[in-house]
C-alpha cells in the first residue's frame, strides 16, 4: 500500500512521556474526525485541532509507494547511526494509513516506533509506544496503551471517564487556544485538576514554547 505524508521533520518530542527526546515526526495526511478545512471546523467531531494535515505539500512530504520507500525517506533525517532512530507517527490520524507492513518494515530499518492517535481505530501489533488522545463524542476502540494524553478541558469528556483504562501514564494537556485568556484558563484548569487528582500529570506542548517544529 502507498502512504500519503503531509510532512516529515526532525525535532524534539514536545509532549507527554517522551518530552525532550529527539524524534523524526512523520505526519500522515487526513483525519476521520475533521476534514482539516476551516469552514468545516464548527461541525467537526474534533473542533480544537492545532494541525494542518491536508495534502502532501509540507516539508519533506509526499506520496510513498510502499513501506520501504517511506522507511528509507524517514531514516535520512536521523543524524547518528550509533543511536537507535526514533520515529513518531502522527497526523491527521495515522491509523487511517499505518498498517502492519509499515510497522514491520520500520522495525527492519531499525526504528523504535511511537504513535500519536485519537484511539478510534485498532493499531497494528508491535508498536513500541502508543499514545492515545481520546476525543469527546468519538468512539474509543483503542482503549489501552502506554500513555493516555487527554486535551483538557473537553466538556463532554471528563478525565474520570478514562482514568481507569489500562495505560501506564495519564497526562492532561491544556487545550491550546488562539485567545490568550482562554489559553490561560485552560492551563490553570489543567494544573488544578492534576493537583487534585495526582494520577494525572501535566503535559505542556513544549515545542510551541520553544518555537520549534
Ligand atoms: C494533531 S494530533 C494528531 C494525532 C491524532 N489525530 C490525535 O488526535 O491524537 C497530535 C496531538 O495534538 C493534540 N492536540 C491537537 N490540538 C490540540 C490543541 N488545540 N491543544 C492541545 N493539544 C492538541 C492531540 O490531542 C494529539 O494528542
Ligand atoms: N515537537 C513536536 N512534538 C509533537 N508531539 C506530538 C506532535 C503532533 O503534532 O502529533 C508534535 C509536533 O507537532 N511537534
Ligand atoms: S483527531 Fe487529531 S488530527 Fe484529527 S482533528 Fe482531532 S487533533 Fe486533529
Ligand atoms: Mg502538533
Amino acid at each position: 500500500m502507498s502512504y500519503s505524508v503531509k510532512e516529515v521533520f526532525y525535532s524534539l518530542q514536545g509532549e507527554g512521556f517522551h518530552s525532550g527526546r529527539p524524534a523524526i515526526f512523520c505526519r500522515l495526511t487526513q483525519c476521520n474526525l475533521w476534514t482539516g478545512r476551516e469552514q468545516d471546523r464548527a461541525k467537526a467531531i474534533c473542533q480544537f485541532c492545532d494541525t494542518d494535515f491536508i495534502g502532501t505539500d509540507g516539508q519533506n512530504g509526499g506520496k510513498f509507494a510502499d513501506a520501504a520507500a517511506l522507511s528509507k525517506h524517514l531514516l535520512n533525517f536521523w543524524p547518528d547511526k550509533n543511536v537507535v532512530p526514533f520515529v513518531v507517527l502522527t497526523g491527521g490520524e495515522p491509523l487511517l494509513q499505518v498498517d502492519q507492513a509499515l510497522i514491520d518494515t520500520l522495525h527492519e530499518f531499525g526504528f523504535e516506533i511511537a504513535i500519536e492517535t485519537n484511539g478510534t481505530k485498532q493499531a497494528p501489533q508491535q508498536i513500541d509506544w502508543i499514545c492515545v488522545s481520546p476525543k469527546a463524542n468519538a468512539p474509543l476502540l483503542l482503549d489501552h496503551g502506554n500513555e493516555l494524553k487527554l486535551v483538557y478541558p473537553q466538556a463532554e469528556l471528563l478525565p474520570e471517564k478514562v482514568a481507569d483504562l489500562p495505560f501506564e501514564h495519564f497526562y492532561l494537556q491544556p487545550m491550546d487556544d488562539a485567545d490568550p485568556q482562554i489559553q490561560t484558563a485552560n492551563i490553570r484548569a489543567a494544573v488544578e485538576y492534576c493537583l487534585a487528582h495526582p494520577q494525572w500529570q501535566l503535559s505542556l506542548q513544549t515545542h510551541k514554547l520553544l518555537g520549534i517544529d
